[in-house]
């Protein structure tokens, strides 16, 4: 009681407007994570608080371009320590948890090599052939039901986490054409994880050290099967066992294989989730908006079917790149649903006496120890920066389009920025770009009939819900973004997809 009413009245936060019970206890973000919508309570506490919130005790929420430069391109500022929820040892960090900037920065550069351009070139006919599979499986549905309704969150599920099962591990987890392991697509962790983030004190618990927790929520089913793929990349010899050097915590490779295979397992956990679970956001969204704009759906797969000659042109280069609507296409559905849709919350660093110096975010001086932040969700449907925030207009993406306002491309960071933004960004855009091409070349598609092509659609009586978010894909908040649908209908275009019918596998 003591420790609410100093937290009201007498901390240094106190001028900074938001919910009572926020600025009393970080329980408010916890409950409202547990509810799996604190992306859109952040966005309704904008609309009734204005651009600076506080979101807990000691937290703040911005809602500006400003801050999201002088927060996340700040070279004094790091991860809050909440994050440290996911360390899985005393003193193991991974690259998602590496709270010093110095580690982190020397995990970066190892998995620089990676997810560079050339490695990704090289990775291309891998990904092509998991989509030309995801393609060949849309039309054995077609061909075993005409217009059935086809589940695109598990579609798009099932070939991103292919995808990076072959990138990590060079390792089959064919779940697009096996259900054995389709348990590997689980969002229960991250559920809590974001639960946890909510929680500063408990970054300082460490609440994943204990094993019996971290099973519960992996299960032991997707730890054997992580480490079958580590093995049995580690079989292949020692320089594949040196390429999985960027995932050590001791930057170097144990010589017991045991320790290194613990060692390894938890940044592939991460790394698996990060490069499928984003992708596959992104891309149920997309199918969702395209099938419910009609003039978007028409004027994009123009541009894509007039771009090539041949399926087997459909590939990273100069055609692909100068499909400009695809591009603003995939923009807008990055604005609109992004993939990691909450706050990432930040904090000062220490200078090395243990003092920082004022720490200025929008021209706010930031009392010293405050965790900030800006809400993702909330940046891209600030009016102020993308008008009608509701609506998918890919258009707003377009060269004459930023002309006219050129302020949304600096409101736009799905990938977040600077040194902890997303290395993977250049490899999800040639992923996502190559999957839309291929799909509207060999497909048209609609909205599923009946109550399946609901399935995606904002719920009204979910919280935040307006009028104005009627024609929004309905994400939940678990530090990534659970969704489930659209249910699409596809029509095959008969005479591109002859040379497909060959090598169709079984889907069970
Ligand atoms: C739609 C696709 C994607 C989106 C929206 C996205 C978004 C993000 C965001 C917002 C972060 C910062 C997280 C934080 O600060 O806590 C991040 C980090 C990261 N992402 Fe992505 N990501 C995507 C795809 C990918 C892919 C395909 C890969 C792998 C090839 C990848 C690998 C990573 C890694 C390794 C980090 C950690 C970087 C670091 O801490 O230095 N991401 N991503």
């Amino acid at each position: 009681m003591a420790l609410s009413i100093y937290r009201l009245l007498f901390h240094s936060l106190r001028k900074y407007p938001g919910p009572v019970t926020a600025r009393m206890s970080s329980l408010y973000a916890a409950f409202y994570a547990f509810r799996t919508d604190l992306h859109l309570k952040a966005w309704q506490n904008h609309a009734n608080y204005g651009p600076v919130v506080r979101q807990g005790p000691n937290r703040l929420v911005f809602n500006s371009f400003n801050a999201l430069r002088d927060i996340y391109q700040n070279e004094r500022i790091t991860k809050s320590r909440a994050y440290l929820v996911s360390q899985r040892a005393p003193g193991a960090y991974g690259l998602f948890n590496a709270i010093d900037r110095h580690l982190h920065q020397k995990k970066r550069k190892l998995l620089g090599p990676v997810v560079n351009d050339r490695s990704i070139r090289t990775f291309e006919p891998t990904m092509i052939d998991q989509i030309d599979i995801f393609i060949r499986q849309l039309l054995l549905s077609c061909q075993k039901e005409p217009l059935a309704p086809i589940n695109m969150t598990k579609r798009f599920s099932y070939l991103t986490m292919d995808i990076m099962g072959y990138f990590v591990f060079g390792y089959p987890l064919d779940l697009q054409t096996e259900a054995t392991n389709r348990f590997m697509i689980d969002a229960t962790p991250n559920f809590f994880l974001n639960v946890a983030l909510q929680l500063p004190v408990l970054g300082s618990i460490r609440l994943s050290n204990y094993r019996y927790l971290r099973v519960l929520l992996r299960g032991s089913k997707y730890r054997n099967t992580l480490r079958k793929m580590i093995r049995n990349r580690l079989a292949e010899g020692e320089d594949v066992k040196s390429s999985l050097l960027f995932m050590t915590d001791s930057l170097r490779v144990s010589e017991n294989d045991d320790i290194f295979i613990e060692e390894i397992r938890s940044e592939a956990t991460f790394l698996l989730s990060a490069g499928s679970d984003t992708m596959s956001t992104w891309l149920s969204a997309l199918f969702f908006y395209l099938s419910r704009n009609q003039e978007c759906y028409q004027r994009l797969t123009r541009e894509i079917r007039g771009a090539f000659r041949c399926a087997s042109e459909i590939q990273s280069g100069p055609r692909l790149a100068n499909c400009y609507y695809l591009r603003s296409c995939l923009d807008e559905t990055l604005r609109m649903s992004p993939p990691i849709p909450g706050t990432l919350w930040r904090k000062q660093v220490d200078d090395d006496n243990g003092q920082a110096e004022p720490l200025i975010i929008d021209g706010h001086h930031i009392p010293s120890g405050t965790e900030v932040g800006v809400n993702i969700y909330s940046l891209h449907h600030n009016e102020e920066y993308f008008p009608e925030p509701f609506t998918f207009r890919p258009e707003r993406f377009l060269a004459d389009g930023l002309e006219a306002g050129k302020v949304s491309k600096d409101g736009f960071a799905p990938f977040s920025l600077g040194a902890r933004g997303c290395i993977g960004k250049s490899m999800a855009y040639q992923e996502a770009s190559l999957i839309v091409a291929k799909t509207l070349w060999y497909f048209d598609f609609e909205k599923a009939q009946g109550s399946a092509g609901k399935l995606g659609e904002v719920r009204t009586k979910d919280a935040g819900s307006r009028q104005e978010r009627a024609g929004e894909y309905q994400i939940y908040d678990v530090f990534g973004a659970a969704h489930d649908g659209p249910c699409l209908s596809f029509r095959p275009r008969e005479d591109y997809v002859k040379e497909l019918v060959e090598g169709v596998k079984r889907i069970d």
